[in-house]
């Protein structure tokens, strides 16, 4: 079985003592994700370093950064090298996140100039795809995020594609409490498996891990989690509560 993955994107919020709450209760129950199971704790660039510490420890844990730079390094101020990140232990980095787009200007371009860095430091990037609704009203979000794989993926080898983790986060379900159905994130995820299958052959697809991201919730976790192509979660807003986000790992698929 492809790995499944519980992904907390914390994004802004927090302080250090909160975050070190809210760490330490949910590593407070002892789950170990199954051999294909894995937690991702993606957090503010200043406690990368403190999550670390303590998820390292636990099997089947691992730190994300939520975003890095797309130099390698030298005079960016306020940037973070990935080359950074990977000398600090962090494993994974999302790439892409909608709100890095619509607010940091993120373009395709960028996108890209971060997953090649990301591969080059053997961090697992979370790239992000996803349309907003009035993509989804007009019925075009198969075409959207296909264009959005093609900017960002398509210039990658099979063997540099398998290393990439895909979320497809709609932005209509963002922080709005509004999921997706079980039934549209099954249809994506098989659309962007095709996709993938198209462009690198089905083996290669088969391989790859898909987030579904857009309030997911302990309530919902399972039946999201359940569809055949839906490999896990990339949660925001339910992975700032220790307990709702136990339950969100309890939830992938064994
Ligand atoms: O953007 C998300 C995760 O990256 C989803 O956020 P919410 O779970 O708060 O909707």
């Amino acid at each position: 079985m492809r790995k499944q993955i519980a992904a907390a994107n914390w994004k802004m919020n927090l302080t250090l003592d909160k975050a070190e709450a809210l760490l330490d209760g949910i590593l407070s129950e002892n789950i170990n994700p199954t051999e294909n199971g894995q937690v991702v704790v993606a957090v503010p660039f200043p406690y990368l370093i403190m999550v670390n510490e303590k998820v390292a420890k636990r099997k089947g844990y691992a730190v994300a950064a939520q975003n890095c730079g797309n130099k390698k390094s030298g005079a960016y101020t306020g940037e973070v090298s990935v080359e950074m990140l990977s000398s600090i232990g962090v494993e994974y980095c999302i790439v892409g996140h909608s709100e890095r787009r619509e607010y940091y200007g993120e373009i395709d371009e960028i996108l890209q100039q971060k997953l090649v860095l990301c591969l080059d430091e053997n961090i697992t990037p979370i790239f992000c795809c996803g349309e907003a609704l009035d993509v989804r009203e007009k019925g075009k979000q198969n075409d959207f995020v296909k264009t959005q794989m093609e900017k960002a993926l398509f210039d990658f080898s099979a063997s540099e594609l398998k290393k990439i983790v895909i979320a497809y986060e709609p932005i209509w379900a963002i922080g709005t409490g509004k999921t997706a159905t079980s039934e549209q994130a099954q249809q994506m995820h098989a659309f962007i498996r095709s996709v993938l299958a198209g462009k690198w052959g089905e083996d290669v697809a088969q391989d790859v891990t898909i987030l579904y991201g857009g309030s997911v919730k302990a309530s919902n976790a399972e039946e999201l989690f359940h569809s055949p192509d839906v490999d896990g979660g990339l949660v925001g807003g339910a992975s700032l509560n220790a307990a709702e986000f136990i339950q969100i790992i309890k939830a992938l698929k064994h």
